[in-house]
């Protein structure tokens, strides 16, 4: 996706120049105010841009239109191969930023926007939604190849462009989960267009000044009041948090107020510390259970309870694909990240009695299928939430040959696991936070020596650091699948898995 390569959806083709419609335009407008802040400096001052590639972060890489050997703008709310009219939000000797306020030369990826509030000037969080959702995987796939190539390097790079689920273009495909994949397969213009909406099970709000909830403005301390939840699940939107009397006579300035919609059950609002029911009604229930379906693996539906504030996947589709994905990395007989489907418990089969090492391990998603599948192996887990842990506990109690450690994971605390595994694990799965593992923790890894390494990475940057640090150590990259869990926002995950040489 680049002015020399447009990539060419389905999606409507906007013609001529245009504003973005409706609320995009009032909130470009709404953009000056947020940058006048403090209110003496002025009206932002605007740039005619070309917007060439995306990168990482959520914005493409756009020069002066009238000089283009210029500086580099980082552009928000355009598409690559749009001249685009743009309010400068933030210039410095390092860095220049800009959001796109007037679409002179449209792309024809983009759409009318699925959450305007997110728009220019509006809040962060959905900073694609103006891109056809299978334009926003083609950006995706463009930002890990270009993480890979700038973060990693040639070696990272081209491990990845010689997998053969790179193919001939040697880049990673970012797949849909199961609910856009339908949605797009339909047929129905409508559901194309909405895809990728209606599908976070949590929801994080903060009450503003005013008393009205809202997110933050993209890289502002100021919180606007949102109207619309497009992202949310049908059973948080109906909750009516934005709207509803019954909930404001709770809201407090500066409170956040966080919606929880389980797989099971009824939805739970957390008001700081407080917890109450859908219906606005103070409950003593802390816990919610969350169901998943690893039918896939042989293992049936998965129960997990957790507390309501504990992190969990957020996609509703996430939770299942993702224990398909990563337990059929770790213990398939062959190192595929890329597929579903099949006979996975055929697959599987080699499975009983691994010795499996699990880093950043949460509330067990990943352990408990791998726990039950390894069936007289054995199996360590580092989590730093005593409250994860405990929700893991629960989550595994009654399967033996399982050790769940409280702590951070650190190069000291990787060895020692290792120690007192006794042998060196056959796999390590490790789901890090957005920074990565990091470099101390991926060499402490790699002197464990285990066959194999799953890597989940939910930044492309942090991923690729991650995997040169395995590659200069003796692993080679075996698959690579990426998902896109976070449609309309331009993060997405990434799976890798290396065997060593
Ligand atoms: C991306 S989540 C993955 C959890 C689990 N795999 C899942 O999918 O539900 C990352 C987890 O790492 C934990 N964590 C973050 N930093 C950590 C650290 N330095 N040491 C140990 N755990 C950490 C968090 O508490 C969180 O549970």
């Amino acid at each position: 996706m680049s002015p020399q390569r447009p990539q060419r959806p389905s999606s409507p083709a906007r013609r001529g120049p245009s504003r973005p419609r409706g609320r995009a335009g009032n909130a470009g407008r709404r953009r000056h105010e947020a940058v006048d802040e403090p209110a003496q400096r002025g009206p932002a001052e605007e740039i005619i841009l070309a917007v060439g590639a995306p990168a990482h972060g959520g914005h493409c890489v756009a020069r002066p239109a009238d000089d283009p050997t210029g500086r580099v703008v980082f552009v928000r709310h355009a598409l690559p191969g749009e001249t685009v009219r743009a309010a400068m939000t933030e210039k410095n000797a390092k860095i220049w930023r800009a959001d796109a306020v007037e679409i002179l030369t449209p792309s024809p990826d983009r759409v009318d926007s699925v959450w305007p509030q997110a728009g220019p000037g509006g809040v962060g969080g959905g900073e694609l939604a103006h891109v056809a959702l299978p334009a926003q995987r083609t950006w995706k796939r463009w930002v890990l190849a270009d993480c890979l190539r700038r973060i990693g390097g040639p070696a990272t790079a081209q491990a990845v462009a010689a997998l053969e689920e790179a193919g001939s273009s040697g880049s990673i495909v970012v797949e849909p989960l199961a609910s856009e994949a339908a949605a797009e397969a339909s047929g129905q213009a409508r559901e194309a267009r909405l895809a990728g909406t209606g599908t976070r099970t949590r929801v994080s709000l903060t009450v503003g000044p005013d008393g009205r909830p809202g997110m933050h403005g993209f890289r502002s301390g100021t919180v606007q009041p949102l109207d619309r939840l497009p992202l949310a699940v049908a059973a948080i939107e109906e909750i009516g948090l934005l709207e509803s009397s019954r909930w404001r006579k709770h809201y407090r300035p500066g409170m956040r107020v966080e919606a929880v919609a389980p797989s099971i059950g009824e939805p739970l609002v957390l008001l700081d510390d407080r917890v109450l029911t859908s219906q606005a009604h103070a409950t003593g229930r802390r816990r919610v259970e969350e169901a998943v379906d690893a039918s896939g693996l042989g293992l049936g539906e998965l129960r997990y309870s957790l507390h309501a504030e504990g992190f969990w996947q957020i996609h509703r589709d996430a939770p299942v694909t993702l224990v398909d994905r990563v337990v059929r990395a770790a213990l398939g007989q062959e190192p595929s990240a890329a597929g579903t489907g099949g006979d996975g418990a055929k697959a599987l089969g080699g499975a009983r009695g691994k010795r499996v090492m699990e880093l950043y391990s949460g509330a067990g998603l990943f352990t408990l299928p791998l726990a039950m599948l390894i069936d007289g192996g054995e199996l360590c887990a580092i989590e730093g939430s005593s409250q994860a842990v405990g929700d893991a506990r629960r989550n595994l109690h009654g399967l033996g040959s399982v050790r769940l450690s409280t702590g951070r994971v650190t190069a000291r605390s990787v060895t020692q696991a290792g120690q007192a595994m006794g042998k060196a694990p056959d796999v390590v799965v490790l789901d890090p936070p957005r920074q990565g593992a990091g470099r101390e923790v991926i060499g402490a890894l790699a002197g464990l020596a285990p066959e194999r390494i799953v890597l989940v990475a939910c930044d492309p940057a942090a991923l690729a650091r991650d995997l040169a640090v395995l590659l200069d150590n003796r692993y080679e990259l075996a698959a690579m699948s990426a998902l896109d869990m976070f449609p309309h926002t331009h993060h997405f995950e990434t799976i890798a898995v290396l065997e060593r040489r």
